[in-house]
């Protein structure tokens, strides 16, 4: 089973209306819930307010961007003082203290962000543990600026002059929930929450789109820490008083759980999940001894029976309904052809120029003094037999690894060690040995993925929707759903590509590859795990990039399409060039029918 359904039209437009009438609900009820509720129940909206804002702030880093940081607590701590000693101390305003609030977190968010582009999983969780045990000593021994473990008292909440009443309180926090999620819903619907998404599940493809990596997930946490900083701020404001200890392990744990149970990398999951785990220990208020062992359990049967989430479940049933509003209806599109991807035949003879490219690892030369040119507009192939260093070559060329000697001459610009993120922009675009695409995204969206460089849109563009914006993810989107018209996929743009067989996951990443509109496309084994009918069409597929004038490299151990494609052959063992020239010329080479037969090569 496809894990997003499709749903088009007016199914789309069916379920749309109800949760917008869900949603409409909600917010009435929101507005309404202060004149329906008695003192403690308001206390615990304005708390659940808040630790939203927080859950969402910690799931664009960890739930979107996969950066599993245990800081969250020290961060929201930073926001909440930052805040305090503001308007205390300084005898600053409100919106001043939140600013400061926002500047500070900012700041410990840099200091994650160090180490975090370099280490991942739990070396990233330990590192921002160690911050959360650092914050915690400060806020504790530092007494002159944080009053230390006795607490920090602020003076009553106003705004503009004005003391907020209780009522006041609720719907100021209320505002800035609805705000800090309108803001989360314009960057996640935007090619920044795919790229988001896009760097948790791989960096190394996401660096061939054109991401880079390292400047993403600072965005990302500086994104995070600075709506944790404002929900810190609000806490600090409306509770009136701080201290260390709120500002702990417990407080990261459950905000990791509000995550976990919601959904993470979901836009309703925080609130979902932040109401579950509050809501429910407090029908167990009168045996706090059955609340944790209730709580514990379900904390247990929950991530069990639902691991991506409440919202995760829900999504399996309901697809992404609103993200087809680009593609519903488009069976009358205009035929297509590849014509549309042609590339000038201007420039000179060799559109890629490999001299005495060698790589070592260790005492290993997987590739050694290798010299070889591409001719523009032709199917080069490269092969060897197994370990003969084929993809340790392209990978140098794409940028992927760093050859230890020699050069990469593109169009006559030198690419040698050129990050991946920035070689897509000069025009080359790849395919992987063993597929690499964006699990979390629909076939569409990784298709999309390709045509990233060509997003002009700004982040705040992207949060308020502005018609740039609004332009840019329609063609993006079209032009991804004419690659995949050309592949055959174009039915299965609402899938999740892991429901797709391994030629069609192929295909997909030629259609990614396509949308970057490339001059060279490296096609790593592309036939790799597909039968005699998927070779025979894929050979089709790539002679027409090739007739629009695209260059192709392909890695290929499959001889038929070699043979059969190719109009000219590099062949490589041990690291070495052995062969090179047209394949009848490579097919009758003594040293490649060695190579490849074990026959001797017979001395003239
Ligand atoms: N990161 C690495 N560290 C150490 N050795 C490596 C590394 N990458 C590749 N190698 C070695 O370099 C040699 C060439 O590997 P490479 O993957 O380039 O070969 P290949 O021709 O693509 O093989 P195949 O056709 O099996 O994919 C192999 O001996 C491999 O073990």
């Amino acid at each position: 089973m496809p894990k997003f359904l499709i749903k088009t039209g007016p199914l789309r437009k069916k379920y749309s209306l109800w949760f917008n009438i869900l949603k409409l609900a909600l917010l009435f009820t929101c507005l309404a819930f202060p004149f329906m509720a008695g003192n403690y129940f308001l206390r615990f909206a304005i708390i659940l307010f808040i630790y939203i804002i927080l859950s969402i702030g910690y799931d664009i880093s960890s739930g979107y961007c996969g950066m599993l940081t245990l800081s969250a607590a020290a961060i929201f701590g930073v926001g909440a003082y930052a805040s305090a000693i503001t308007i205390t101390t300084l005898k600053m305003p409100f919106l001043v203290g939140m600013l400061v609030a926002m500047v500070a977190t900012g700041l410990i968010s840099l200091l994650i962000s160090l180490p975090a582009h370099k280490v991942k999983g739990h070396y990233l969780a330990m590192i921002s543990l160690g911050i959360l045990e650092v914050v915690q000593r400060i806020l504790n021994e530092w007494s002159s600026l944080t009053q230390g473990a006795a607490g920090f008292f602020l003076p009553k909440w106003s705004i503009f002059g004005m003391e907020l009443s209780n009522y006041a309180k609720y719907y100021v926090i209320f505002f800035f929930l609805i705000l800090i999620m309108l803001f989360e819903w314009g960057l996640i619907k935007s090619h920044w929450g795919r790229d988001f998404i896009a760097v948790k599940d791989d960096e190394v493809a996401a660096s061939g789109v054109g991401i880079n990596n390292r400047n993403f997930k600072i965005i990302a946490l500086l994104i995070s820490s600075m709506v944790i900083g404002v929900a810190g701020s609000l806490y600090a404001s409306y509770s009136e008083f701080i201290s260390p200890d709120t500002f702990g392990f417990y407080l990261t744990i459950f905000i990791l759980l509000t995550v976990v149970i919601g959904g993470t990398g979901t836009l309703s999951g925080p609130a979902i999940g932040v109401t579950v785990v509050m809501i429910i220990p407090e029908f167990f208020n009168a045996s706090p001894d059955l609340k944790q062992i209730v709580f514990g359990g379900l904390l247990i049967i929950l991530t069990q029976v639902m691991p991506d989430g409440i919202v995760g479940k829900i999504k399996k049933h309901f697809g992404a309904i609103e993200d087809n509003r680009h593609i519903e209806n488009l069976s009358d599109r205009m035929p297509i052809s590849f014509e549309k991807y042609k590339v000038s035949a201007d420039g000179p003879e060799n559109i890629l120029e490999v001299k005495n490219l060698t790589r070592r690892f260790g005492g290993l030369t997987a590739v050694g003094n290798l010299d070889f040119e591409i001719k523009r507009g032709t199917v080069h192939s490269l092969i060897g037999p197994n370990g003969a260093g084929k993809t340790t070559t392209v990978n140098m060329i794409t940028g992927i690894d760093k050859p230890s000697e020699g050069s990469a001459i593109f169009i006559g610009e030198d690419i040698t060690g050129m990050e991946p993120f920035v070689s897509v922009k000069r025009g080359i675009a790849r395919t992987y040995q063993h597929v690499r695409l964006f699990k979390d995204l629909r076939v569409i969206d990784n298709v999309a993925m390709g045509g990233r460089i060509y997003y002009t849109y700004s982040m705040a563009g992207a949060i308020f929707h502005s018609r740039k914006k609004r332009q840019e993810e329609k063609e993006a989107y079209l032009e991804a759903y004419d690659c995949l018209r050309l592949m055959g996929l174009d039915s299965k743009s609402n899938f999740a590509p892991g429901s797709l067989s391994a030629g069609q996951q192929k295909l997909l990443e030629i259609a990614r590859a396509l949308c970057e509109r490339p001059k060279l496309m490296v096609l790593d084994e592309p036939c790799a795990g597909l039968n005699e009918t998927e070779v025979a069409e894929l050979s089709e597929i790539i002679k027409k990039i090739r007739d629009v004038g695209i260059t192709v490299l392909m890695i290929e151990h499959h001889m038929s399409i070699v043979m059969g494609i190719s109009d000219y052959i590099t062949v490589i063992d041990y690291g070495k060039k052995i062969a090179e020239g047209t394949p009848a010329e490579v097919s009758v080479d003594p040293l490649v029918r060695k190579a490849y037969l074990g026959e001797e090569v017979t001395a003239c």
